[in-house]
């Protein structure tokens, strides 16, 4: 309704557009390089490089992936990333295609470095674990989390960071909730993130850089249920359009087209249609009215597309995606 999309568009902060604020690689490294020098240096123990705070990723899995391998991608110093994993097939994997990257299969080392002579303790913390598995994971390393007071980022999709502070046993840990999604791993991310009051300003500037060396849209949400909205919508949405590419694809198949066609044609026109609708002045109707000639092909397609009812199974699912959250928040969030 329109009151839904006025409350959610005044709710959300959109911050400065692709053009303004992410540029292509090569203009990437100063962004991150002119981070204000104060921003992560709670203890003596911590980063000497306050360009490059040390950031510790507990997971790697898919999402701790994109994001590490956008961040090196990025540029980002390798000796500044570590990822705690404790699957030997992943760690092999993660060794095999980022051979530069530090992967350590103990949350406690990875915390404090293999050689904490030598290197520096978490300057900050990204919680990239299932969220059914959140509790155990922060409850084990709270006492470091206490101790060192890093900037701590949840990426986490559903759990609420009322649940994650008590798990942490001390409600001044700076809390970041955020909801990023795969597409960070070619650096064409899109997240949301949502501050807790203990965020100082310039730890929410270092979250926005970290998420912003690897999305290209980052927007902060002022109140946390707005992140289940955000999941449901670009955390979740890479699937969705992927589920239409299947789609697409099988039917070009079907028509004839060899794979390598069907394929090409499908991924090459979902990206133009992405790229047009993101830099044309024309709003995504127009535009699809544009390509749907009167009584053309196009026509045709979205007449039985929408007698199908495609609007009310994408809204259903995206709705469904945003309860989901709720409830993944109401089943593991709670103990
Ligand atoms: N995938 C996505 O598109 C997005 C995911 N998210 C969120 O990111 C989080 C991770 O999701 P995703 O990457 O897809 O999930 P994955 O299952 O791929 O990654 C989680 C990783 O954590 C590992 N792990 C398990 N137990 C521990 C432990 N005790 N300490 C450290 N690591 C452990 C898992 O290993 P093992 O396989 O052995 O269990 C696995 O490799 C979730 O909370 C999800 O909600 C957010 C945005 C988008
Ligand atoms: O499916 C999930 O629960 C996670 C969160 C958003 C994308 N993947």
């Amino acid at each position: 309704t329109t009151t839904t999309t006025t409350t959610t568009t005044t709710t959300i902060t959109l911050l400065r557009p692709l053009t303004t604020l992410f540029r292509p690689l090569t203009t990437h490294l100063p962004r991150i390089r002119t981070m204000a020098p104060t921003v992560l240096q709670s203890t003596d123990a911590q980063s000497t490089d306050p360009h490059h705070p040390t950031i510790v990723l507990i997971g790697g899995g898919n999402m701790a992936e994109a994001i590490a391998g956008g961040l090196l991608a990025n540029g980002y110093p390798n000796h500044r990333i570590r990822v705690s994993e404790p699957l030997p097939e992943r760690i092999a994997y993660l060794h095999d295609r980022y051979p530069t990257l530090n992967v350590l299969a103990d949350n406690h080392v990875a915390l404090r470095g293999a050689n904490p002579e030598s290197s520096p303790a978490a300057d900050v913390v990204v919680l990239a674990v299932k969220p059914q598995i959140l509790r155990p994971v922060v409850t084990d390393i709270a006492p470091t989390l206490r101790a060192a007071n890093p900037l701590v980022i949840s990426i986490a999709a559903g759990i609420r960071t009322e649940d994650i502070l008590r798990w942490a046993g001390a409600k001044d840990v700076a809390l970041v909730r955020c909801m990023p999604n795969t597409p960070a791993l070619v650096l064409e991310g899109a997240a949301g993130l949502y501050a807790t009051a203990k965020v100082s300003e310039a730890q929410k500037e270092t979250a926005e850089r970290i998420l912003g060396a690897v999305s290209k849209k980052v927007a902060w949400v002022h109140k946390e249920e707005l992140l289940d909205a955000v999941t449901a919508v670009s955390g979740s949405g890479p699937a969705y359009f992927f589920l239409v590419m299947e789609a697409m694809e099988k039917a070009a198949l079907d028509l004839g087209l060899s794979p390598d066609v069907a394929k090409d044609l499908t991924i090459q026109t979902c990206l133009g249609a992405a790229k047009m609708a993101q830099t044309s002045p024309d709003d995504l109707a127009t535009l699809r009215r544009k390509v749907t000639s009167p009584k053309g092909t196009t026509e045709a397609a979205i007449n039985t597309m929408e007698e199908g009812g495609v609007r009310r199974v994408i809204e259903a699912g995206v709705r469904a995606a945003d309860a989901r959250g709720k409830e993944l928040a109401d089943l593991f969030g709670k103990e």
